[in-house]
């Protein structure tokens, strides 16, 4: 469990993280969503114990990251996939941590096999790795300790769609065997494919948070009759709230199977009846990076 209370941060005048609060449970892909710069990273970073928070608190079981003894061992994290020694093969990158983190060096195999990245590719230099065999290699990094908890800040970055999909079942497997699991994105289409629950930050403050099915849940129906006016009355009728659209038919929080019921009952002739999209997230998140919505720049 990650657990964040009332976290900001001030970079002089500016507040790049603004109040904010939210537990990350396991058993589930939490996604961290919001625009370039609304404080993603920022956040992940107090909740490693890398930046000092100006104030609140942030705890990962139960204390501040900097109190776990061999951190590695309880949280993967990955921060920034091209911040690896550019120097070192991927091979010795992870067997330093292993060694740094007391595991066993067949670890070091199992990752590079778990990850994708084949003997060869292994004993290549950093530098000369992609986007993202740079962002396997730092799976592979936040996975060699064994941890119970992922930390990851934009891990699909850089990632193909074979990648991303690959990630998506990596990190479920990983929540399904009880794992605690943060990634952050900035795509919502993303997020939609890989989170459980949603965290959505613009800003720097929360603007929705919950499971990603209520989040983004269908709600009601559209329908369109011969008779509209004796449908609304109908819908009525049935104790049913509905209104009409001025685009034309009706709009109701009631599902399809209940309008055409309705429908039905009355000898009403529908000729369309669908599922509302709920563009409420989408709209949120639209507005927070549209150009009215933009993050500005923050404080040098
Ligand atoms: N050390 C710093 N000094 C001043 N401002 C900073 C500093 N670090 C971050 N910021 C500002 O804080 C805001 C949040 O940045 P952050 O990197 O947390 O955003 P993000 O949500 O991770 O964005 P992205 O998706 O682009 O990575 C930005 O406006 C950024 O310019």
């Amino acid at each position: 469990m990650i657990t964040v209370e009332r976290l900001t941060k001030r970079y002089g005048a500016f507040t790049a993280v603004d109040d904010v609060s939210f537990e990350v449970r396991p058993g589930r892909v939490t996604g961290f969503l919001g625009p370039n710069g609304a404080g993603k990273s920022t956040a992940m970073r107090m909740m490693c114990g890398l930046t000092p928070p100006t104030t609140g608190t942030t705890t990962v079981f139960g204390k501040p990251f900097a109190e776990l003894v061999n951190p590695g061992r309880r949280v993967g994290v990955l921060l920034d996939a091209s911040a690896q020694h550019v120097g070192r093969t991927g091979r010795e990158v992870l067997a330093l941590s292993a060694l740094t983190m007391g595991v066993d060096k067949r670890r070091v195999d199992e990752m590079l096999e778990l990850v994708g990245l084949s003997p060869k590719e292994a004993g290549r230099r950093v530098r000369n790795y992609s986007l993202g065999m740079r962002q396997r290699l730092g799976i592979a990094n936040a996975l060699v300790g064994d941890p119970q908890m992922l930390v990851l800040d934009e891990p699909v970055n850089g990632l193909d769609p074979a990648g991303i999909r690959w990630m998506r079942s990596l990190l479920r497997d990983f929540a399904e065997a009880g794992g605690t699991v943060l990634l952050s994105s900035h795509l919502l289409l993303e997020m939609d494919a890989i989170a459980d629950d949603l965290v959505v930050i613009g800003h720097g403050k929360i603007v929705a948070q919950g499971a990603k099915s209520e989040l983004l849940a269908v709600a009601g129906s559209v329908a369109s009759s011969l008779d509209d006016a004796s449908l609304l009355a109908a819908l009525r009728g049935a104790g049913l709230e509905a209104e009409t659209r001025p685009s034309g038919g009706l709009s109701t929080p009631a599902s399809p199977e209940e309008v055409g019921r309705v429908a039905l009952a009355a000898g009403i002739v529908l000729t369309g009846l669908g599922a509302a999209e709920n563009h409420g997230l989408e709209e949120l998140f639209f507005d927070l990076t549209s150009e009215h919505g933009r993050e500005e720049v923050g404080a040098a």
